[in-house]
């Protein structure tokens, strides 16, 4: 049996992949899940271990969070937090589809995140970088692929300050990965779309007309 196809964003950190994908698994609840990668990053203040919006119900009933707290948390796509070793752990026991190095940490997309959220015949959507793409390239997942990117550097690193997640050093890490990710993305063939995130109202339009024909098909077996 064959689901929807999942999605794969990339892009720049600070191209505005969390802040589309945020609204559009709100205006379209039940029809997308959140492959929750593994990183071993530190959480950012509002992150949750192990929490996708696909979790919410279950979050929910077993921990009973104010349904304000978590409908407000500021991030729509959460972390397994682990550390190295759990990290390399989990690769040594072929649990990830792809995993890469990424300004100074690990991430990961483990199998059984995608299966979760298969397995409610949901559309999968994964948030890697661009060595995730390359990787998934290389499996069975067939999924669509689609970067997202800012109008130019300039605008992404005011982004990225404005933002305030980042030390001085991680902030120049992410832009120098910019650099490279904006420069492999416009290789013919590598995205199925690209999407330039200047009026997020006109990004988010194309974003969904572009999922469309997938939404539809969950909307359908759900009726
Ligand atoms: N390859 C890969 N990249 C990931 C994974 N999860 C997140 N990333 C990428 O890692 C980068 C940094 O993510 P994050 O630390 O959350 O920072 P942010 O994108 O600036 O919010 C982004 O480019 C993400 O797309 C993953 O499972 N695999
Ligand atoms: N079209 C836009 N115009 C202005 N600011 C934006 C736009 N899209 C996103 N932002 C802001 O830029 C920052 C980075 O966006 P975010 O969604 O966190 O990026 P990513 O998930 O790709 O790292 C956030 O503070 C967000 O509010």
């Amino acid at each position: 049996m064959s689901g929807p196809r999942p999605v794969v964003l990339s892009g720049p950190s600070g191209a505005g992949k969390s802040t589309l994908l945020k609204r559009l698994m709100k205006d379209y609840e039940g029809v997308f899940g959140f492959s929750v990668s593994h990183t071993t990053r530190n959480p950012r203040p509002g992150e949750e271990d192990g929490k996708g919006l696909n979790c919410l119900p279950m979050l929910l009933g077993a921990t009973l969070l104010p349904v304000a707290d978590v409908l407000t948390s500021e991030s729509s796509e959460d972390y397994h937090f682990v550390t190295r070793e759990k990290m390399q752990e989990g690769i040594d026991n072929e649990d990830f589809i792809e995993n890469a190095e990424f300004s100074g940490n690990m991430y990961g997309t483990s199998k059984s995140s995608i299966e979760d959220v298969q397995a409610q015949n949901l559309i999968c959507i994964l948030d890697v970088d661009i060595q995730g793409v390359k990787n998934i390239k290389k499996t069975d997942l067939n999924p669509i692929y689609i970067s997202i990117q800012p109008p130019s550097l300039e605008i992404l690193e005011k982004r990225l300050r404005d933002r305030q997640t980042e030390t001085e050093e991680s902030l120049q890490k992410r832009l120098e990965a910019a650099r490279i990710d904006m420069e492999l993305s416009k290789e013919p063939g590598v995205f199925d779309l690209i999407i330039i995130n200047d009026d997020l109202e006109e990004a988010y339009e194309l974003l969904k007309s572009a999922l469309m024909e997938e939404i539809q098909k969950v909307q359908d077996a759900n009726e």
